[in-house]
């Protein structure tokens, strides 16, 4: 296989006396999508906090392109290329689209000596970059991100990184608030962005959306990686399974059949 866009080798986490994440090794390549599973308190959020230059890692490496990267600060880490999301697009609600869109890198023009913000150029781009992933009802920059659904601010947000030439683009729990048609939508953008060569890594708790857009899998249990395989190696039962800490969950459903059983048996009728 071709060298990973990143890699990260014996990362270590703690937080004073509390070990987080242990010894995690992980390669993510271009134009793949990499789902990260794990039930809550598994670590997810710590290591893309690493990953998105929130937190330095204890211990461990992290390499792009073979080259090892340490990010002072999530600025740092946007400017190697690495692009978080988080579940409500992390876009300002009282904003306009456009202004939204270039927040930190803001477009500007001459009005007579002064330099102003370009509103017109930004509502066309913002609006521009975020119809090519399909949200054609995205048509006016002015429109304030307050008023969009999940799903158009999840596009948004991922239009706005992919305008921005992000080559990881991480997405936390991107679904988790939405419904069957706008998560479907939000999914569709993902294989949009892996199609253009970025290499997403994704976070979630729904296996049928993990598994509908991922290549590569990787579970983690109270801070350990404690499976790595690929799309077509694990049916959706071992993964749930996994996902649940190795619980075995048919054992659990087959509990709560009998006793609703139980429950449903019709009571025996008392004839006077
Ligand atoms: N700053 C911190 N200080 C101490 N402990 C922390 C800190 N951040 C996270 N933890 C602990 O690390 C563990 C992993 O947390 P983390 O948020 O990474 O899990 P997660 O897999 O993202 O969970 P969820 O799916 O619920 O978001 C938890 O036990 C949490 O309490």
């Amino acid at each position: 296989m071709t060298q990973p866009l990143l890699e990260l080798a014996g990362i270590a986490k703690s937080f004073g006396p509390i070990d987080v994440l242990h010894d995690i090794c992980l390669e993510v390549h271009r134009g793949e999508v990499l789902c990260l599973l794990g039930d809550n308190g598994a670590g997810k959020s710590t290591l893309i906090k690493i990953l998105s230059g929130v937190h330095k890692p204890t211990s461990g490496t992290v390499a792009m392109d073979g080259r090892p990267v340490a990010f002072d600060s999530p600025r740092d880490a946007a400017a190697h290329g690495i692009a978080t999301v988080h579940q409500f697009g992390g876009t300002f609600p009282l904003m306009s689209i456009g202004r939204s869109f270039f927040v930190g890198a803001e477009l500007t023009r001459r009005w007579g000596p002064f330099t102003i913000f370009d509103r017109r150029r930004a509502n066309e781009i913002a609006v521009r970059e975020t119809r090519q992933l399909g949200i054609t009802r995205i048509d006016d920059g002015n429109r304030l991100v307050g008023g969009l659904s999940g799903g158009e601010r999840q596009a948004l947000a991922i239009a706005r990184a992919v305008h921005f030439g992000a080559s990881v683009l991480i997405l936390d729990e991107p679904t988790a608030a939405l419904g069957v048609k706008e998560a479907a939508h939000v999914l569709r953008i993902i294989l949009q962005a892996r199609r253009k060569g970025i290499a997403v890594i994704l976070i979630t708790h729904n296996v049928v959306h993990a598994l509908t857009v991922g290549d590569h899998f990787a579970v983690l249990i109270k801070g350990a990686k404690a499976a790595d395989f690929r799309r077509g190696e694990k049916s959706r039962e071992e993964i749930t399974d996994l996902m649940a800490g190795g619980e075995h969950m048919a054992a659990l459903e087959a509990e709560i059949e009998s006793t609703m059983a139980v429950h449903d048996d019709p009571q025996p009728s008392v004839d006077a």
